[in-house]
């Protein structure tokens, strides 16, 4: 079984590419990184260690790399023979992917009869349907045809804290042991070859909702509460109990919409909530506030972890004022490294507040969450 898998970074290496390896892939990376895919066609296996007391050791083999930019005829082919395609590359760039990746269906569409199943491991709503979306544009309508015969784009939710590495070998990759893969079984098409740790759910809705607004909504409200505070990691934001408690309010708010949408049990949520707490401050990890507060203006979106819960706590009438004041600290975010940051605070300086929200959330400028965030943000400055 073969696999093709677009980015070959820390939840690349670090958690799809080990259990496809593990289930017996043929794992083909494509990255822009030069350096990433030399050292895979170089190595051939990296290792995946855990962050944990034991610090136990995997070997991925029987890997080898590509170059997205350099070596498009060679990707083209693969994903013409490919068993199964996956991405986890960042939301934001699915589109720039999507023509290469359309490439490679057409060619599939003419060659391979077999159905293949494209799964976006993003930390997005809909991360598939937007790698979907953005190839569609690349086919003719005879090949949209064939592309929703065979080519099945099931949603999926992805969980392991992977942070910066610092490895000896650049490929090495030190993650937390807690996984999660989450995938929409209603999109598949055909069958994917069996991979033993995804979970195939029919309420994918709920399970990345879940993921999204706990564990993510959890760690952007330590990371901005921790950059303002100057603690350099998660962890260390979370020894100091005003930040601990900041991630508690919002995950108790979050835990609300959770449990009223979902059905979700409150006491099995706070226990989920608990685990999230006990993973972040997993002491063998090092995970950078810059890492995890990255790409604000991507994370003030509408339907991301903060805005969303927000706008679907206040559609039920509940003032959410952990999250609201969580969106406050985002908006404060002004890491000088994060394109983003300066981007957003380029913004703010130029327009307003108000208007900067307006426009990175795509919320109405008279919105009432952007009411509620311009009164707390005037109360900081
Ligand atoms: N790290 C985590 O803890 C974690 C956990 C769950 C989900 N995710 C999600 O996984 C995705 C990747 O995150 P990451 O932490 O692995 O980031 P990363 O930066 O370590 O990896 C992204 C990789 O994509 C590559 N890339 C960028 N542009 C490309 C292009 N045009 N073509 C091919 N490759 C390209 C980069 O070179 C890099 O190797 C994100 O959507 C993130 O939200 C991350
Ligand atoms: O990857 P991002 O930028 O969407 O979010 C940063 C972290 O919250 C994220 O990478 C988590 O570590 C991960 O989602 C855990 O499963």
């Amino acid at each position: 079984m073969i696999a093709v898998h677009f980015g070959a970074g820390n939840i690349g290496r670090g958690f799809i590419g080990k259990i496809l390896a593990e289930s017996d892939y043929e794992m083909t990376f494509v990255d822009v990184n030069a350096e990433i895919i030399d050292g895979i066609n170089e190595h051939k296996m990296y290792q995946v260690f855990y962050a944990e007391e034991d610090r136990r050791s995997f070997t991925v083999s029987n890997i080898r790399g590509l170059h997205s930019q350099h070596q498009e005829e060679e990707v083209v082919q693969a994903i013409a023979q490919a068993d199964l395609l996956t991405t986890a590359v960042g939301a934001h760039i699915l589109p720039h992917i999507a023509p290469l990746i359309a490439k490679g269906l057409k060619k599939r569409l003419v060659e391979n009869n077999h159905p293949l199943n494209v799964i976006a491991c993003e930390n997005a709503i809909g991360g598939t349907d937007q790698l979907k979306q953005a190839v569609l544009k690349h086919l003719d309508p005879v090949e949209v045809n064939d592309l929703n015969r065979l080519i099945g784009f099931p949603n999926a939710a992805v969980d392991r804290i992977v942070p910066n590495q610092n490895q000896e070998n650049i490929l090495d990759v030190l993650v937390e042991p807690f996984f999660e893969w989450v995938v929409d079984k209603r999109a598949v098409k055909g069958t994917i070859p069996p991979v033993e740790d995804i979970h195939f759910v029919e309420d994918l809705d709920a399970f990345i909702e879940r993921k999204l607004f706990t564990v993510n909504t959890g760690h952007a409200l330590a990371a901005y509460s921790g950059y303002q505070a100057g603690k350099p990691t998660v962890q260390e934001s979370l020894l100091d109990p005003v930040i601990k408690e900041k991630v508690l309010q919002g995950l108790k708010e979050t835990g609300q919409l959770l449990c009223e949408k979902h059905g979700f049990d409150p006491i099995q949520h706070q226990g989920y909530i608990e685990k999230i707490l006990e993973r972040f401050t997993n002491p063998y990890l090092t995970d950078e506030v810059t890492r995890v507060a990255r790409q604000p203006i991507k994370k003030l979106g509408l339907n991301e972890r903060l805005i969303s819960p927000v706008k679907q706590l206040m559609t039920r009438k509940i003032v959410p004022y952990g999250l609201l004041t969580g969106i406050v600290a985002a908006l404060q975010y002004d890491f000088s490294e994060d394109a983003e940051a300066v981007e957003l605070q380029k913004k703010i300086k130029q327009h307003g507040v108000k208007v900067a929200l307006s426009e990175v959330s795509g919320l109405a400028e008279d919105d009432e969450i952007i009411d509620q965030v311009f009164a707390l943000y005037s109360e900081t400055v």
